[in-house]
């Protein structure tokens, strides 16, 4: 497998840097070892081939160094590019997709059948650690149906959930096996469990952290961070405490709506921190997670 950090780069460094890198992971390979840690990864942030293979290799660097990872992943671009390969309209409100029936089985197509099936590829293309599953299996995840917020009303979007219950065995039976679950975020419909749900990959990772009782979610997106006033560049935020974001939340556009709900979710459900950074950045992960200036934006409880 070839590295994806220049080898020509690594090898400039003296000895002393070397050494210096390495160390400046030690405090971080202390505190989070054994930690389980789930990783969402926005199908923005999987448009680019190095950028996926980094990812993966990320994820089998934590594994090695003993902690937990648990991926789970999106799929936007890509459910768009095959509805529009195969002529149907679709169109999103309030940051859901609205989702026909036609649709909801290229939803399920594309995210279990093509996102899930890569990224476990490229993890296993490491050794056999990757296993897929959906919130179908095991019953793993339970939605129920809801509607989009839109200028103050509530409407229709069609086959779209929240997941209201998760049972978190079959991730954890994974995870004792030593593996890396990878999670596609289709749900049954609690009313008729025969129907399927689309469920927006934010909330379910942040639901999925809560149950397992995660130490942290890193959620990977295609900008730097939370932006308090979007598209102002100067208002990039480091860290925020869950009762400012909840006071920030409902003037945020759609896109970062359901992200930054997760973040909150996750952290009033006693996950200790949530952190939305660039999955643009390769290696985005292992920065967060072993160096001392992560990167992006960190939800924090408000006493921590
Ligand atoms: N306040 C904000 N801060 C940062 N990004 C924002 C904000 N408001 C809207 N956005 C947009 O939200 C996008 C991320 O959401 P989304 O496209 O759903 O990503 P993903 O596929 O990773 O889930 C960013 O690319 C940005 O264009
Ligand atoms: C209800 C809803 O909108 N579901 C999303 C599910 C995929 C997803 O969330 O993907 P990203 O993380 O890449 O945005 C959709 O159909 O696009």
């Amino acid at each position: 497998m070839t590295p994806s950090v220049s080898s020509a780069a690594v090898a400039a460094l003296s000895p002393d840097q070397k050494a210096e890198v390495l160390l400046e992971a030690l405090p971080w390979l202390q505190e989070f070892s054994g930690a389980l840690v789930v990783v969402k990864y926005g199908g923005n942030a999987m448009v680019d081939d190095t950028l996926k293979a980094a990812f993966a290799q990320d994820m089998v660097f934590l594994r090695q160094v003993g902690l937990r990872p648990v991926v789970v992943h999106g799929g936007g671009p890509q459910i768009n590019a095959m509805l529009s390969r195969l002529d149907i309209r679709s169109e999103f409100r309030g940051g859901l997709r609205v989702t026909t029936p036609e649709a909801m089985e290229v939803v399920r197509m594309v995210l279990t059948g093509q996102v899930g099936r890569e990224l476990v590829g490229l993890v296993n293309a490491h050794g056999p650690l990757a296993v897929g599953l959906s919130g179908e299996d095991g019953g793993l995840f339970r939605a129920t149906r809801r509607t989009a917020l839109v200028d103050g009303e509530q409407v229709d979007v069609g086959l779209v959930g929240d997941v209201t219950a998760v049972d978190p065995s079959a991730v954890e039976d994974i995870l004792a096996a030593g593996r890396i679950p990878v999670v596609s975020t289709v749900a049954p419909d609690v009313e008729d469990p025969t129907q399927v749900l689309n469920v927006n990959a934010d909330t379910a990772a942040s639901a999925l952290a809560v149950a397992l009782g995660a130490k942290k979610l890193i959620v990977l997106t295609d900008v730097e961070g939370l932006y308090t006033s979007w598209p102002d560049k100067t208002s990039l935020v480091e860290e925020i405490a869950a009762t400012e974001l909840a006071a920030l939340l409902p003037s945020l556009e759609s896109g970062m709506v359901p992200k930054m709900e997760a973040c909150l979710r996750a952290v009033e459900g006693g996950v200790p921190a949530a952190t939305v950074i660039d999955g643009r950045q390769p290696h985005s992960v292992l920065l967060e997670v072993f160096t001392a200036r992560g990167n992006g934006t960190m939800v924090v409880p408000d006493v921590h």
